[in-house]
């Protein structure tokens, strides 16, 4: 478990100040808008950034006291990651293997085992910057679970990967999440809504909600409204209503999803929400 407190950090104008968080094993999704803070905050937590202020317990070690333990535990996939063009992607993963501590032969059946799901077997020999940037998002995500580390910090994982390489993760993630505590961030969160555990988002720098997936989706889920419109009486709900969603039904009929305090007209009723119509609704409410 990773527990945060009165933690601080600042950059000019911005800051980030979480009270206190209690990260369990599980799929943790955190999100927020662009500049929210989600980067700063993965940042703090795999130690690439130190806190202003505050604390920040890996099973109760510190930084300050256990840092190469720590980091040891860690496996922290940054946006951006660049790799070593002019190594194979077997000798990158082995030498990445070999300063994690990993023996050679360990490290070499867990390579084979984690190129084979993530697809990535036939191009072991292939120098990295002959690879495309999809495959090369696959092999940071791969380094970073090797030696099955106790805490996994993605940050945006689901940038390049195709529609097949995004569930491939996803269930990956799922079948460790019983023994890792994996946070990820994402704007992405419809596609993890059958694997996520919890939901942390951040505002302004500040923890605006945290709680199980089921929280997050249904408080105040009953301002959220579907129906199936004429097309001709689009505009006029577009209008009227906090639209989210327009979906074309049929030639001339379109499905709505409209945010409002009451139903919007006989056409509608109430919708259950999404993750993401979840973020809709929580904003509403705080923005007004
Ligand atoms: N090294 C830095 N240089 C410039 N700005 C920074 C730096 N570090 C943090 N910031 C500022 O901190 C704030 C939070 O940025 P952060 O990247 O954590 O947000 P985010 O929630 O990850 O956003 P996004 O969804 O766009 O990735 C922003 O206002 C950003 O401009």
């Amino acid at each position: 478990m990773i527990t945060v407190q009165n933690l601080r950090w600042r950059y000019k104008s911005f800051q980030l100040q979480i009270e206190e968080l209690e990260l369990r094993k599980g799929i943790t999704l955190l999100v927020g808008n662009n500049g929210a803070g989600k980067t700063t905050f993965l940042h703090l937590l795999a130690t690439a950034k130190r806190p202003l202020a505050g604390q920040i317990y890996y099973d109760k070690k510190t930084i300050e006291k256990d840092l190469p333990t720590i980091r040891g535990k860690i496996g922290f996939v940054p946006t951006g990651l660049e790799l070593y063009q002019d190594y194979t992607v077997k000798k990158l993963l082995l030498y990445l293997a070999q300063l994690k501590g990993l023996s050679k032969p360990f490290a070499e059946k867990q390579i084979s085992n984690l190129l084979k799901t993530f697809h990535l077997f036939d191009v072991a020999d292939s120098k990295i910057k002959k690879l495309s940037q999809g495959m090369q998002q696959r092999i940071a995500l791969i380094q970073a679970f090797l030696g099955r580390p106790k805490y996994i910090i993605l940050d945006e994982p689901l940038n390049f990967l195709d529609i097949h390489e995004r569930k491939t993760l996803i269930q990956y993630l799922h079948s460790i999440s019983q023994s890792t505590a994996i946070i990820v961030a994402t704007h992405e969160l419809n596609e993890w809504e059958h694997v996520c555990d919890a939901v942390l988002w951040i505002y302004n720098g500040g923890v605006a909600f945290y709680g199980s997936a089921i929280q997050w989706k249904y408080t105040n889920s009953s301002l959220l409204w579907i129906g199936t419109v004429p097309e001709e009486d689009m505009e006029k709900y577009f209008s009227s209503f906090h639209t989210l969603s327009a979906k074309r039904i049929g030639r001339d009929k379109m499905e709505l999803k409209c945010l409002s305090d009451h139903c919007p007209s006989p056409l509608f009723q109430q919708a259950y929400p999404t993750m993401e119509d979840a973020l809709f609704v929580r904003k509403a409410n705080i923005e007004g």
